[in-house]
């Protein structure tokens, strides 16, 4: 130290000295520190650099402000992250702060951590003229974007769809729900900002998720502080932090790379989303003094996203943790949901007035849930007097949102999972003031609506669909995680539907035909099916409706165009050329194009697997014929008798349509020796042709030789029939066989088929086993 001195130049500066020095040093600072104004709220002690840190655990942080308001009055100051802060508490401080004296509040203040994941410019962090302008905006496209539309609706409706299928994959065994609840409620704000949805087994996007999670848990964490108090130390020294700092660039640049495919393809009179719309939106404003940049436009972006995602999902985790945790209210909910909505159809927006129980249960658990206990900081925007204390211009402020949802004189029994808190005494939904989990006044949550959509059609999708019960061996609870919001402990649950979707043949379909009447009244799942099938029509009408706006008759592009020129200006319903005949005509090629030829070629990948030595000569021809540098065409269908065998074969076993479609005799006729009056339902069955005795040798078993002369070359039978036969015969027998040969050829040329491991195939001639064969199959 001495050396150290004397080469400094400051002889006099002995240990002791220092010591003095430091002690003063703190003392002024600590006297510095605790410096407030006249008439402050008040607060402890605070020490000098620390503040106030060491007094509050970031995993019980709204927990330890309730304790210091027992001591010090519901509202108080600390000096946290290098400042002192105003805590506010309870329903009434909260209200008269955010609600009656909202003008002074509007601002944020600077947080250095914040600032440095997520910028200052964007909807969350910018203050003043700039907010004001971005906020509006915001709402203003959301809303445009269909916020408050059917469209939004039908978007959300259609997402409810895919996560419940994606639940329905695990046939009520146990799962973590989490990455798909994440990735389900993502997509809705992706559809708004970036206009499109990610897939549940998009790698990329699920990397992005769960990076981006763990960023926002990383907001709870002493390190967080730490980066807030002293940033520019934290920006060189190592830490977790690093890895957060690393993965908000990665999503910053997934954000650039979307804003640029945007500029790219834009059409300035026709925006497809929140980010076209921004590009306008800076275009029409030029470069000078606007608040529209891309800066801006990344931030307000990313803002949208981190809002709108991990708020709702961690609602909906907690929605679920509830019911797992209240078996006996999920059941009301259910009885709700199915006297209500039944389960012919998705649940609506519109339904949720007639479910006062269900709205209560997302209410109260959004109360209970409690998930952004303390809201986002804000910052006074000139001097003010809350309580009889006073506030200066410029004063970070923390509204405890989790004390005006556990209020102990505004709730019954606040720290009870209660939904009567929702209900009068005749069970009508009641609104409560102090539910305010999107806080209030002029900086309350942007996405408060969209949120509550989300919620109402996410759960009530759920619940409508499946029975949700806790995974063997685990215990529901209600435990919870502090990070930036209240996340509850990952847990695993079962999902068991509730009710079973295939009609085809199925009893429900048999009492249709003969009571069509009444069945179109009762519910049931057929209800569901007619749901579809009315969805898919529509969108067929969009369809048409789109070709007929760009019908050029000189050159018709597909069958639409065909039929609408056939049509001509008029429509003929005599000649069957109209338009309600052409929404049936291109659904019935639609389902009987898709489902016939996906369930053969389903088939014939099973028979590869259970007889892996026709797959290996199959493809040794394939080798011979096509080899492996181009792709195989139907020209080379004569050079490949046997692999034309074996699809032909796969037909034949497979034996898709086994009663073939009906036919009614339009005249009196004769079949062997009977008589068949005109008007008889006949029921022409395929599977006794593909199976006949008297024409196949060994009818039962999977034999391509069933097609193969003794020469090894094709060879036709007269009784292969899966297309069926006459004057009605399929009319996409051509086309189906052109898919098959080359699906079929494709996917060999380039891949060996085996069963998963573990997994046994079972191939079976018989064609209800198909709908329970769900063979995970290894491709190699
Ligand atoms: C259950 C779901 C949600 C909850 C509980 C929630 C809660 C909150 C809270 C407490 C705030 C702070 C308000 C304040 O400063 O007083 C906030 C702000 C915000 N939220 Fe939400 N939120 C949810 C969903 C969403 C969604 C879906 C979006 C996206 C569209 C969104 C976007 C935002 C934005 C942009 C802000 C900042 C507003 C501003 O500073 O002007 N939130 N939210």
């Amino acid at each position: 130290m001495a050396a150290l001195s004397s080469v400094a130049g400051l002889d006099w500066l002995d240990g002791s000295t220092l010591i003095i020095f430091l002690c003063v040093f703190l003392l002024i600072s600590a006297v510095w520190e605790n410096r407030v104004a006249q008439n402050f709220p008040p607060g402890p002690w605070t020490l000098p650099l620390v503040g106030d840190v060491f007094r509050v655990s970031p995993s019980n942080f709204h927990l330890d402000l309730k304790e210091f308001a027992e001591k010090l009055g519901d509202i108080y100051s600390l000096r946290l992250f290098g400042e002192r802060i105003v805590i506010v508490n309870s329903y009434k401080l909260v209200r008269e702060a955010l609600v009656e004296n909202g003008e002074d509040y509007t601002d944020r203040p600077y947080m250095p951590l914040f600032e440095r994941l997520f910028g200052s410019k964007g909807l969350v962090g910018s203050n003043g003229s700039p907010w004001r302008h971005q906020r509006r905006f915001a709402l203003h496209t959301l809303r445009n974007f269909g916020l408050g539309k059917k469209s939004l609706e039908l978007c959300i409706q259609q997402e409810c769809h895919y996560l419940t299928e994606a639940f329905a994959v695990h046939q009520g065994k146990p799962f973590s729900a989490e990455s798909l609840i994440n990735n389900a409620v993502s997509n809705i704000v992706c559809c708004l900002v970036f206009g499109e949805r990610f897939e549940y087994n998009d790698k990329q996007y699920q990397s992005i998720l769960q990076g981006f999670g763990n960023s926002l848990r990383f907001g709870g964490s002493s390190w967080a502080q730490l980066c807030n108090l002293l940033p520019r130390l934290m920006d060189w020294l190592p830490g977790p932090h690093q890895k957060v700092f690393l993965v908000m660039k990665g999503i910053k640049g997934f954000i650039h790379v979307k804003i640029k495919e945007h500029s790219e393809k834009l059409d300035p009179s026709s925006p497809r989303d929140y980010i076209d719309a921004y590009l306008i939106e800076m275009a029409d404003k030029g470069e000078k003094d606007s608040v529209f940049d891309l800066d801006s436009l990344c931030s307000c972006t990313l803002d949208l996203f981190v809002g709108g995602t991990e708020t709702t999902a961690t609602t909906l985790k907690w929605a679920l943790s509830y019911m797992l945790y209240y078996p006996h209210i999920q059941e009301r909910v259910q009885a709700e949901i199915d006297a209500v909505v039944g389960s012919s159809r998705q649940p609506s927006v519109s339904d949720r007035d007639k479910m006062p129980y269900t709205n209560a249960v997302i209410h109260e658990i959004q109360r209970l849930g409690d998930i952004s206990p303390l809201g986002l900081v804000r910052r006074t925007s000139r001097d003010t007097v809350l309580n009889k204390f006073t506030i200066p211009k410029g004063t970070a402020v923390l509204t405890n949102l989790s004390s005006v949802l556990h209020d102990e004189s505004m709730w019954e029994t606040p720290h009870s999972f209660n939904p009567q808190h929702f209900l009068d005494q005749d069970g009508k939904f009641r609104k409560r003031e102090a539910f305010l989990p999107f806080s209030a006044g002029k900086r309350v949550c942007l996405g408060e609506q969209l949120a509550r959509m989300e919620l109402f059609l996410f759960f009530t999708s759920l619940l409508q669909r499946f029975s949700f019960s806790p995974a063997p061996g685990e215990q529901p609870s209600l435990e919870f995680k502090l990070g930036a919001t209240r996340y509850p402990k990952p847990y695993h649950l079962c999902a068991v539907p509730r009710f079973q979707l295939i009609l085809e043949g199925s009893l429900c379909a048999q009492i249709y035909n003969i009571m069509p009447q009444l069945m179109d009244r009762l519910p049931g799942p057929h209800q569901k099916i007619f749901d579809l099938s009315k969805r898919i029509q529509d969108f067929i009408l969009i369809k048409i409706k789109e070709h007929k706006e760009t019908l050029d008759p000189s050159s018709p592009r597909d069958y639409i165009d065909s039929f609408l020129i056939e049509m001509g200006e008029k429509e003929d319903e005599e000649s069957g050329f109209d338009f309600n005949n052409l929404v049936i005509c291109v659904l019935d090629l639609f389902s009987a194009g898709t489902e016939t030829t996906t369930t053969t070629l389903h088939w014939g990948l099973l028979y590869m697997i259970n007889y892996p030595h026709i797959q290996e000569r199959v493809q040794a021809e394939i080798d011979a014929v096509v080899g492996s540098s181009r792709q195989p065409s139907v020209s080379d269908r004569d050079n490949m008798p046997y692999t034309n065998a074996v699809i032909h074969e796969i037909q034949r076993f497979g034996d898709i349509t086994p009663l073939n479609l009906f036919r009614v005799a339009n005249k009196d006729t004769i079949i062997d020796k009977y008589t068949i009056p005109k008007g008889t339902t006949i029921a022409p069955t395929l599977n006794s042709v593909l199976y006949d005795k008297s024409m196949w040798e060994t009818p039962h078993s999977f034999n391509p030789q069933h097609f193969l002369d003794q020469d090894g070359k094709f060879r036709k039978r007269e009784a292969f029939l899966p297309f069926s036969a006459g004057k009605r015969v399929c009319p996409g027998e051509q086309l189906a066989r052109m898919e098959l040969f080359l699906f079929f050829t494709s996917l060999l040329q380039r891949f060996s088929f085996s069963p998963a491991p573990g997994e046994q195939p079972r191939p079976s001639s018989s064609w209800e086993r198909l709908a329970t064969q769900n063979l995970t199959i290894s491709v190699l």
